[in-house]
């Protein structure tokens, strides 16, 4: 690549997919879910054609043309800017991206904005680890610790942890990177399923993708929680009758050792259940109280996501049934993951790769999480997240916690075909590394899937129109 190389210009894209018609995604808050994607590919005058860096946010639907708009506020700050410039000091970088004051009136760090510069910043990193000829956790996990630091957005959060701070605890872990690298690539990194479980969905198809998830080596399993208890008891039910069944199996019993979580039946298999913001904080626990008997491990979202005191009243009351506390698809950036960690209000902390504002702001995350020593299970639950994700969980891994013991991923199974690098899961229901060199953060999609899906005059959305749908 060329030293003088500069980003040119930019194209943005709205691309929605009709997931509603079946029900996939719907949780108690969200029941029509059309999974999107506000996409953006930044083109350079590097000699390299093919050096294009892509980046994404999710939604659900209507509002994404508005994170389209305010992508493309974002991303005009980097049109004539040098390549290697920007690479230089990420951490500034993503300052910078920041640093718009009448956009941050608009926030400031939260929102629409927020979630339009996690766009523009993973397409950027996207960018970095293309130039770089790696996958974009490689990238990362190749830095020094120094440099690794200097990636990472710092301001706001140094009364939890320090530039120093971090740069010791990356230290320490240097040493055993190698051999960590060396595992994962082996064995693969756990993840657990979402996508059996989700609320719009009849019990005989939830039985069926419980099922097939058992059989492709799956042993951890969430499911949709909080608009009905009976219902919610029924299913959780049927798919503990599922799981929790030996003539299920088709693998060996898992060790004890390698079960991530509490509150495993018999076969090791653990639930946890998500009720997606429905609840205030007294209702919240009498309501988990109420699903004890389906042993889940964690409540995921039991109430509004910026409420990091009720999180933590929630724990509390629920410490005692073995029922953890999980949050973070909602939480805004990296101030509120400081204080739910502060206030020790989670057991579990799902980071989302886009509404925290790129890969700059989830370094400041995973090294505070490392730090309190709380687990990192990211969220994954829309399109395009699962590819990114692996990516993060990877970082966390070899470079920063050093542990995937405490931890599964989240994956859903929708939607994968739409990219060039959609990530995999392997026989033991395990993530795949991400291992191409030329596919960065794997989120480039497919020029004729954006084609069909662009809303609203891809081909797709324009058939559905000329058949008054
Ligand atoms: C609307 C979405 O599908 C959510 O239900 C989903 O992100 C979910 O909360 C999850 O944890 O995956
Ligand atoms: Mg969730």
């Amino acid at each position: 690549m060329s030293a003088n190389a500069k980003i040119t210009h930019f194209k943005t894209h709205d691309i929605r997919f009709p997931t509603s018609l079946t029900g996939d995604g719907t949780d108690a808050m969200n029941t029509d879910c059309d999974y999107s994607s506000a996409y953006i590919s930044l083109y350079t005058d590097s000699p390299d054609k093919s050096l294009v860096g892509h980046g994404m946010t999710f939604t659900i639907g209507r509002g994404n043309d508005i994170v389209c708009a305010a992508i493309a506020e974002v991303a005009n700050r980097l049109v004539g800017k040098n390549l290697e410039e920007l690479f230089s000091d990420m951490g500034k970088t993503w300052d910078y991206l920041l640093a718009d004051s009448q956009l941050r009136w608009i926030g400031p760090e939260k929102g629409v904005i927020h979630i339009a510069t996690g766009a523009v910043d993973n397409a950027l990193w996207d960018l970095f680890a293309k130039s770089r000829k790696k996958p974009l956790w490689k990238l990362i996990v190749d830095m020094s610790p120094e440099e690794l630091v200097r990636s990472t957005a710092f301001r706001y959060i140094t009364d939890a942890i320090t530039p120093e701070e971090a740069l010791e605890m990356l230290k320490a872990k240097q040493a055993g990177k190698a051999g960590r690298e060396a595992k994962v690539r082996e064995v693969g990194y756990p993840a657990y399923v979402t996508s059996a479980g989700w609320l719009g969905y009849d019990d005989e198809k939830i039985a069926r993708l419980t099922r097939e998830a058992v059989h492709a080596g799956f042993n951890h399993f969430k499911m949709k929680v909080g608009a009905d208890i009976e219902n919610d008891l029924r299913r959780g039910r049927l798919i503990r009758s599922i799981i929790d069944d030996p003539a299920e199996q088709r693998r060996p019993a898992p060790d004890p050792a390698s079960i991530i979580g509490k509150n495993a039946g018999p076969t090791g298999a653990v639930l946890m259940i998500d009720a997606n913001q429905v609840w205030d904080v007294p209702q919240a626990i009498e309501y988990v109280k109420g699903l004890e008997s389906i042993k889940p491990w964690f409540i995921e979202e039991p109430t509004a996501p910026d409420d990091i005191l009720g999180h933590a009243a929630v724990r509390r009351a629920l410490a005692p049934y073995g029922i953890g506390v999980a949050t973070g698809e909602h939480a805004h950036n990296r101030m509120v993951f400081k204080q739910l960690l502060q206030a020790e209000a989670i057991d579990v902390c799902q980071i989302d790769s886009c509404r925290l504002a790129g890969v700059s702001e989830v370094l400041s995350v995973l090294l505070m999480a490392a730090k309190f020593g709380v687990p990192v299970c990211p969220h994954a639950g829309g399109v395009g997240l699962c590819e990114y994700v692996i990516h993060l969980s990877l970082i966390d891994y070899i470079a920063v916690s050093g542990t995937m013991e405490r931890n599964v991923l989240e994956f859903v199974d929708h939607l994968h075909e739409h990219f060039l690098h959609p990530c995999s899961i392997n026989s033991q229901g395990r993530y795949n590394v991400p291992n191409k060199s030329e596919e960065g953060y794997s989120i480039e999609m497919y020029e004729e899937s954006i084609a069909a899906y662009e809303w609203p005059g891809g081909s797709y959305w324009q058939k559905r129109a000329a058949e008054g749908k």
